[in-house]
């Protein structure tokens, strides 16, 4: 059975031309002129793009007493109504749980998953069993770790424990990945902030300023030096963590960047509505910043100081995020975004010219498919690769509207702004998953997508720390062994 998708125009992270895509099977089969196939898709005056991958989601997450409302069913077809057809979501083993046996779990819970998917693997606690289990979890397709240097009490892990787990990574071939906040000053300011009265959502932007998130990207990165590992920052927000970034790029360090969509087009002045539910509702972490902060993101994208835009989506419910009424720190923290990361960046980024269209599929698509180590099976349009496309309309437009959304939850982040640029068409592994505004790709139709350990960069940065390790000067006349 093929498919042909006739008269569009390809846009890759580093072409753009026109050709037909022949697809047959679940794959590219042939990209050309001229093409025939069983099946037709018109593209004229349509982009064909590479499906987007958003590496960082939770579904069902337990997190702040709660569970994340969105799941993988729910979770995924607003993944693919907006360009989306693949997710990397986060294993997270609770204190105490062995990483295999919470993986188990997370299998079940992406078993009804619409698009493909995969896992990072959360290093929440530390001692010989995680240690052990680290190269059975590689085994299993997973290649990253994160780490949550925020989340004190929870999920946070201490600096000898990140080292130790870092360590196992560049063992492994593995990449660590970090949340990075000084979760310790964040505790701290929580605490002196709720003592002065200060307990709506504004006060958790106050918490979590600039500086902690700056401090933290720098601790990590100095780490991640250190056990000679590359490394991969989640939700970069602001200058401060961009700029350590930037600076050990620079200095030839192999650390990566993910800004998101909210940070990139939200602001501060949200967590100041005077409606509580409206601040609420927004209220994730990092929080958003200001204009400054944004400029610094947009520009680290058009510079490549910064590679990937994800959404860190985790949807919860007004009535869960009304559990911190009187207490801004017991709101579960986390937005959605899934389903609008494509058209927000899209008219964001490509209609006002901070991105041109192959930035946009660099920074959607083709970076994190290279930095996962899933490329070119994931992320390209080439021969043998996935047949995961977009038909994307650059004319088409719609007003954002929960009452219109796929997800679950019963509010969105970006209700009112208004995208051009949609896609019309969205291609899963070969088949029509979305189209015309409905989603046809059924509950677990999706699959798990392994990614290999021992990633070029991995290779290159194993090998130059190996070159320049420590060695011992041996002297004449000092007898062996002294
Ligand atoms: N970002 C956020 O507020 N919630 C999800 C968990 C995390 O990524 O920190
Ligand atoms: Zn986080
Ligand atoms: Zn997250």
């Amino acid at each position: 059975m093929t498919t042909v998708i006739k008269g569009g125009t390809i846009v890759t992270a580093d072409l753009t031309y026109k050709a037909d895509i022949l697809i047959d099977g679940e794959t590219i089969a042939a990209i050309g002129p001229d093409l025939s196939g069983d099946t037709v898709i018109d593209a004229s005056g349509a982009y064909v793009m590479p499906g987007g991958i958003d590496p960082h989601t939770h579904m069902e997450m337990p997190f702040m007493g709660t569970y994340a409302a969105e799941d993988f069913d729910t979770g995924t077809a607003a993944a693919l109504s907006g360009g989306t057809t693949m997710a990397v979501d986060f294993c997270l083993p609770s204190p105490g749980q062995g990483l295999i046996d919470a993986l188990q779990q997370w299998y079940q819970k992406a078993g009804k998953a619409r698009t493909d998917y995969s896992f990072h693997m959360a290093i929440t606690w530390w001692d010989k069993q995680v240690f052990d289990e680290m190269p059975k979890v590689v085994e299993e397709g997973i290649n990253t770790f994160k780490h949550f240097m925020a989340y004190k009490g929870a999920l946070m892990v201490n600096d000898d424990e990140m080292f130790a787990s870092f360590q196992r990574c560049a063992e492994l071939g593995a990449m660590p990945l970090v949340h990075a906040e000084n979760g310790d000053v964040v505790a701290s300011l929580q605490q002196r902030l709720m003592a002065e009265g200060n307990n709506g959502p504004e006060a958790h932007a106050f918490s979590r300023p600039p500086e902690v998130e700056g401090e933290a990207v720098n601790r990590a990165i100095m780490i991640a030096d250190q056990a000679g590992v590359p490394l991969y920052v989640v939700h970069v927000s602001c200058e401060q963590a961009h700029e350590a970034i930037r600076r050990a790029r620079a200095n030839g360090m192999r650390v990566y960047g993910e800004p998101l969509v909210q940070h990139l087009v939200l602001d501060e002045s949200e967590y100041f509505n005077a409606d509580w539910d409206y601040a609420a509702r927004r209220v994730m972490s990092p929080p958003f910043r200001n204009r400054k902060h944004q400029d610094s993101l947009w520009a680290g994208l058009a510079s490549g100081s910064l590679q990937v835009v994800a959404t860190d989506h985790c949807a919860f419910t007004t009535e869960q995020k009304r559990m911190g009424l009187g207490d801004f720190t017991k709101i579960p923290n986390g937005t959605g975004g899934l389903e609008d990361r494509l058209p927000v960046l899209w008219t964001h980024g490509v209609t006002t010219g901070r991105l041109t269209m192959n930035e946009f599929v660099a920074v959607t698509s083709t970076n994190i498919a290279k930095i996962l180590n899933i490329y070119p099976k994931k992320g390209a349009i080439l021969p043998g690769a996935d047949a995961d496309l977009i038909v994307w309309d650059p004319s088409a437009t719609k007003t954002i509207a929960a009452s219109r959304q796929k997800s679950i939850i019963d509010y969105n982040v970006f209700e009112g702004v208004e995208v051009t640029g949609l896609p019309a068409i969205t291609l899963s592994r070969g088949r029509v998953a979305y189209k015309d505004g409905e989603v046809l790709a059924g509950r677990g139709d999706g699959r798990f997508v392994e990614r290999a350990a021992g990633a070029p960069v991995n290779k290159a940065l194993s090998t130059w720390k190996e070159l320049t390790a420590p060695r011992r000067v041996e002297r004449s006349g000092i007898p062996a062994g002294v």
